[in-house]
């Protein structure tokens, strides 16, 4: 493996753009030189027309973006996200159910899981299933927001085309179309909140409390609305990705599986599922989860940051403007951190004593992900609770040589990426194991009703 340079610079169009390879050099820029890292590069078509300049994940640094940063951080803080573990515990029963029943549709469990946890955060409310078209429309968004980000669309090298007058600005067609798209979602979802909220039904959630602190935070209806769309924006599929990464790392290296296994047969025992509580004692099971978001990040290339003043870094010009992408892929992949980074080892995060590095897959600084406690904990409870119940073992090819997946073959969707689909067969490790998740889904689907 050639190892990767640690800082490199090239220009795309007119733009300067500084790529790192190593966390030392993100850290010491993307985080400690926080004040002038945090913007993001303009994308005209993606930020400015798609998303009417009111998506925090693409909004340039300053007084928009902070209010939108607060209302994320208030929402799912460690602290606010605590609050959240109940829930999570419940709705993973009911993916352990639709594992058990139906493996083979796995990408739909994971992300069924993975929408009803931030629906209810978000807007106080779960799903039993995708079939509403709010899941599909969501989707549409996602994917309307992804193209946007790919390079090509000509307003993007000439912004000076934003002069033209409007009737004359073809490039801009498809994108209001999305446009329209992501607002009338977005505010209808917000108005169904209102309307529970008069109707004295709506459950305490980020909708709830956006709605009180609007006037405080100076936000109209449409950026609340985009705000508070965030969760449920970016917390699906890099969710469901993260555990269909997981499932890959139980094909890829039985023997971790197995000493997991046996941890969670020491600590939790056979006649119950692990919860929460359990997390501070299982830590080859942390060590096995951290591995998972080095192994295969979900956002390889984190999302590119930008420069707000010129600055210099061992004698190099980074200039005002410059893109500056943290390159998680080659910086979870970097030899001199992680001995053959190829391989799946957790044992490598029990020998760590870097707090920072287990949270380098989200990424930096102030711009770091703000979903990150939400996810750790519905990724925490899924794999627990999938790995105290299954085995999840390779199909066989006809000379009976196990197949796995290929992490070679990851399907990308814009900024995150995911396994191609992959075959498994998955077994319940004990004949209890069945019983007791019939009866703990049959529970949550009685506690969860009341969120529908
Ligand atoms: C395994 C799951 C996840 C991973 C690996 C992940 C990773 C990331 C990364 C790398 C970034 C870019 C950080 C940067 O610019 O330096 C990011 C941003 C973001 N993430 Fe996540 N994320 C995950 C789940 C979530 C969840 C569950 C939510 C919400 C519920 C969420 C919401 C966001 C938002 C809103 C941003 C934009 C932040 C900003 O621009 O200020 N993410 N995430």
């Amino acid at each position: 493996m050639t190892t990767a340079r640690p800082i490199f610079f090239f220009y795309r169009g007119p733009t300067p753009v500084v790529v790192i390879n190593k966390a030392e050099i993100a850290w010491d820029l993307l985080q400690k030189r926080g004040d002038i890292y945090s913007s993001r590069p303009r994308l005209v078509f993606a930020h400015e027309i798609v998303s009417g300049g009111m998506r925090g994940l693409t909004m340039p640094y300053g007084k928009q973006w902070r209010t939108w940063r607060k209302i994320q951080n208030t929402g799912m803080s460690g602290k606010a996200s605590l609050g959240y573990c109940e829930h999570q515990a419940l709705e993973s029963t009911l993916l352990l159910r639709g594992l058990l029943h139906d493996p083979k549709r796995y990408s739909y469990h994971l992300s069924l899981f993975a929408t009803s946890v931030v629906l209810s955060i978000a807007y106080g409310r779960r799903t039993p299933d995708l079939d509403d078209p709010i899941f599909t429309r969501n989707a549409q968004c996602g994917i309307d927001f992804q193209r946007a980000n790919m390079p090509g669309n000509p307003v993007d090298k000439y912004p000076a085309l934003l002069n033209l007058p409007r009737f004359l600005q073809w490039f801009r067609r498809d994108g209001d179309k999305a446009y329209a798209r992501a607002e009338s979602l977005f505010t209808e979802l917000l108005a169904d909140v209102k309307n529970r909220v008069e109707a004295g039904t709506a459950k305490e959630c980020m909708a709830t409390r956006g709605l009180r602190d609007q006037q405080s935070l100076g936000f109209s209806d449409l950026e609340l609305a985009f705000a508070l769309n965030a969760p449920f924006g970016a917390g699906i599929d890099t969710t469901s990705a993260a555990l269909e990464i997981a499932l890959c790392a139980m094909l890829h290296s039985p023997g971790s599986v197995r000493k997991a296994q046996e941890e969670l047969d020491r600590v939790v025992g056979r006649e119950r599922l692990p919860t929460f509580d359990d997390e501070r004692s299982l830590p080859y099971l942390e060590a096995f989860i951290a591995e998972v978001y080095r192994w295969h990040p979900v956002a390889p290339l984190a999302v590119p940051h930008s420069v707000t003043t010129d600055d210099m870094y061992e004698g190099n010009l980074i200039p005002k403007g410059a893109t500056v992408i943290g390159n998680l892929y080659t910086i979870l992949k970097d030899p001199d951190m992680f001995p053959e980074p190829e391989v799946f080892r957790p044992e490598r995060f029990m020998e760590t004593q870097d707090p920072r590095i287990a949270d380098l897959p989200f990424g930096f600084g102030r711009r770091h992900c703000p979903g990150m406690h939400v996810a750790k904990q519905s990724v925490y409870i899924a794999v627990a609770r999938i790995l105290w119940a299954f085995d999840v073992e390779p199909v066989k090819d006809e000379g009976g040589k196990p197949v796995l997946p290929d992490m070679k073959e990851m399907k990308v969707l814009g900024l995150t990426r995911k396994p191609a689909p992959f075959e498994f067969h998955l077994r319940p490790r004990f004949p209890e194991a069945s019983s007791i998740i019939e009866k703990e889904a049959a529970e949550a689907e009685r506690l969860l009703k009341a969120w529908e």
